[in-house]
């Protein structure tokens, strides 16, 4: 079988990313995107928990029952997703609300790059393992049973570690991620830059350093004066960015700084042009390496959750995956390319039933049907 993996991700092409917008209250999921300049833009959905909310005609959410954080500062907006039953996008926070004010102070931007950590050394894995199984948005366990969280913890990590450090081995012995989270970083500050617009831009991991805590400090510190979070997940988990953003919640709830800090949080952004198109290049460039491109399967190769997450919590993730996989095959039929594709779920772990289907088995299942070239897309 013949098979090219791609899959780099080019956040400096989405032409109006950080762009500035008017001052409209709603916005589909779609064609969301942040606003600087601090009028509500888009529907948000702060706490992990996505319940179905009802509208009214006005289009404002009438159940607010999924929210966990409110402040002087905070204006909320809730629609329903116009591709699927979830909620999403982004969060803004409202600059024209008591205890803001951005004409007495000088303007200092930050953008916060949320990711999720890796292992440097096969000597942090089991220790990373530990922070990744003691967060209650991986190992949900019922309220009841969270003092056994960390003991848990303790067990899986040691459990999971010599697995996990083989896969680590296998790629050098540590994860690219803190290299490739500090050059999208370097790569939005010179993008902004290009677009008259200086920020400052930190990086914060969920599960290893430089962890969000310390991130969140430094913002403190250097005195920002409107932050922008951006987790570098383009589809939303509870698991992923819903649990960055709880760390964040956690603080701003705590600390006035904070709590006086006009926010905007970039929930999911596959849906975005920039993304797609250049999902889509990738994708073309890497089938013209082919000797009969069109007959390639393209292979988009997910990371799971498990289905609960999904059926009892309300993840949006799925949906979001399958709407970003649409996206995709849409803008490379409207390219003329017109390859069949598929998507699997990977990296599972433990007992319990993940999102299908299994990436293992699809991939058996495409030999014995007769496939003879791949290409993997990885999509987080
Ligand atoms: C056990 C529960 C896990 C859930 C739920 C989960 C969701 C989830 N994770 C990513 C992205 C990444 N995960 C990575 C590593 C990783 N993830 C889990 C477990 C869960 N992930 C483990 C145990 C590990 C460690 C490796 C292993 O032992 O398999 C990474 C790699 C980080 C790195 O080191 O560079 C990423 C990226 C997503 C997108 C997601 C839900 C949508
Ligand atoms: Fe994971």
């Amino acid at each position: 079988m013949e098979c090219v993996r791609s899959g780099a991700l080019d956040l400096g092409r989405s032409g109006n990313f950080l762009g500035k917008s008017g001052s409209t209250t709603s916005c589909g999921k779609v064609r969301c995107s942040t606003n600087l300049a601090g009028s509500t833009k888009c529907e948000q959905n702060l706490h992990g928990k996505v319940k179905p909310l009802l509208l009214s005609a006005s289009g404002k959410a009438r159940g607010t029952s999924g929210l966990v954080h409110r402040s002087a500062v905070l204006k909320h907006q809730h629609h329903l997703s116009v591709r699927s039953t979830s909620t999403d996008v982004c969060t803004t926070f409202d600059e024209d609300v008591k205890g803001v004010s951005s004409h007495a102070v000088e303007e200092k931007i930050g953008v916060l790059l949320l990711n999720l950590g890796g292992p440097e050394t096969l000597n942090d894995v089991q220790p990373f393992l530990f922070n990744l199984f003691a967060d209650p948005d991986i190992i949900r366990l019922p309220r009841l049973f969270r003092f056994l969280q960390r003991p848990l913890a303790k067990l899986i990590s040691t459990f999971r570690a010599p697995k996990s450090k083989e896969g680590y081995a296998s790629i050098g012995g540590g994860s690219p991620l803190r290299k490739i989270t500090d050059e999208q970083a370097n790569a939005l500050k010179v993008a902004l830059k290009s677009k008259n617009l200086e920020a400052d831009i930190y990086v914060g991991m969920r599960y290893w350093y430089p962890f969000t805590e310390e991130a969140i400090d430094q913002i403190k510190k250097d005195k920002i004066t409107k932050l922008v979070v951006l987790p570098l997940y383009p589809q939303y988990s509870i698991s992923t960015s819903g649990s960055s953003i709880r760390v964040l919640q956690n603080i701003v709830k705590e600390d006035q700084y904070f709590a006086g800090l006009p926010i905007s949080i970039i929930e999911s952004w596959y849906q975005r042009e920039g993304y797609v198109k250049s999902m889509a290049d990738l994708i073309e460039k890497e089938l013209s390496v082919f000797t009969n491109p069109e007959e390639v399967m393209i292979f988009f190769s997910a990371h799971g959750v498990p289905l609960t997450y999904v059926k009892d919590a309300g993840d949006p993730y799925r949906d979001q995956m399958e709407d970003c996989i649409a996206l995709i095959m849409e803008e490379l039929k409207s390219r003329g390319t017109l390859n069949d594709h598929t998507l699997a779920y990977q990296s599972r772990v433990g007992p319990v039933q993940w999102l299908k289907p299994y990436t293992d088995e699809v991939l058996v299942e495409l030999g014995q049907k007769g496939v003879k070239s791949l290409l993997a897309v990885p999509v987080r």
